[in-house]
């Protein structure tokens, strides 16, 4: 078996053969209602939320307003929106792709004290999601780096770490902005959900995707249909689309405009707001024209915090929905299955 899917994508079997072998073929879990697919002019035709970043920072109390509100609807009716004028400017952007690029450009022995390991190891790559215990194989291969309250990066290739340590630091400066907005969308003080979660020392980890072209993809996924576990991703992607959103029973295929982020509501959102706004179910899926890279930081609570319904959001008639648990038992019970829809959220449903 190949240790890595690039490594797969530039053999021989891919190239001359045009085919993928048979571990590869995704078939399964796909349901009737899975796959309806917008085709290209209807998902033109679709509005996908869209938050203007500077907006919601400004003094003027109308435009914030006007933002908090547009916010809160992605929020309770999508989970999901693209982020536009965030100033992250374009270089930061640029050499982040490119050192990402460069790390699955390293000799294999550079790359091979981060494989294998356990769920929670502060570095780790691989294929797949979990060879442990995956009947079908993904085509993506990932590197995960814990990067927040402890910061993490392979000393290979250089500058990589204070590249993604810059980029990683304005990441969770949007995400508070935006926890802010969403605070007040729910009826509270814009301080509500930091002081909850204890944002400043919450943890956050950044996974580099890399999706290399692959000769069926139509036969292949990328990603299959999940959620993700922490109250926001922030999610940022070279120029080739494959983010696909379920949104009222179809697949969104997503087309970002230019230097916008997309982010999406996390199983802890889902948790914090006792399934106000609830957690929203992606998938990435693969072409044949390119490598397609992407970059995910999530945002979440203390690794050792036990989270469960904030009590501003339950009342008598709304008594809560989640058990509390620890994030730390959370992501180790996501991580350790085949990544699948909702199913761990579904463990700590009342
Ligand atoms: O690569 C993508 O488009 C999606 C990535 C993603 O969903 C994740 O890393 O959780
Ligand atoms: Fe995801």
């Amino acid at each position: 078996m190949f240790s890595s899917v690039k490594k797969l994508a530039e053999s021989s079997i891919s190239s001359v053969v045009e085919s993928i072998p048979s571990e590869y073929v995704y078939g399964k879990n796909n349901s009737n209602e899975d796959s309806i697919i917008l085709g290209d002019e209807e998902a033109q035709n679709t509005t996908i939320p869209t938050i203007d970043f500077s907006q919601l920072i400004s003094s003027n109390p109308v435009d914030r307003s006007k933002a908090i509100q547009q916010l809160g609807y992605a929020c309770s009716h999508w989970g999901f929106f693209m982020l536009i004028n965030h100033g992250v400017s374009e270089t930061l952007r640029e050499e982040l792709l490119r050192a990402s690029q460069s790390f699955y450009d390293l000799p294999e022995e550079d790359r091979k004290q981060y494989e294998g390991g356990n769920v929670l190891d502060p570095i780790r790559c691989g294929t797949s999601f979990n060879l442990n215990v995956e009947k079908n194989l993904l085509w993506r291969d990932y590197l995960k780096r814990h990067v927040h309250p402890h910061f993490h990066a392979p000393s290979k290739p250089i500058d990589f770490s204070t590249i993604i340590e810059t980029y990683c630091k304005k990441s969770r400066e949007l995400i508070g902005e935006l926890l802010k907005g969403i605070s007040i969308s729910l009826g509270q003080e814009e301080n509500y959900i930091h002081e909850v979660i204890n944002c400043e020392s919450g943890f956050q980890i950044c996974i580099i995707n890399f999706y290399p072209p692959c000769p069926k993809p139509e036969l292949a996924m990328g990603l299959p249909p999940h959620s993700d576990h922490g109250f926001l991703t922030l999610l940022l992607q070279n120029e080739l689309e494959g983010l696909q959103v379920f949104h009222n029973c179809k697949w969104i295929p997503i087309h970002p405009l230019p230097n916008s982020f997309l982010v999406n509501t996390g199983d802890h959102l889902e948790i914090l707001t006792n399934g106000k706004y609830k957690s929203n179910v992606h998938r990435a899926i693969v072409n044949n024209k390119g490598t397609r890279i992407t970059i995910a930081t999530a945002h979440g609570p203390q690794l050792d915090d036990t989270f469960g319904p904030a009590t501003e959001m339950t009342s008598d008639h709304n008594p809560p929905s989640y058990r509390a648990t620890k994030y730390r038992d959370y992501i180790n019970l996501q991580q350790s299955n085949e990544l699948d829809k909702k199913t761990c959220l579904d463990h700590v449903r009342i």
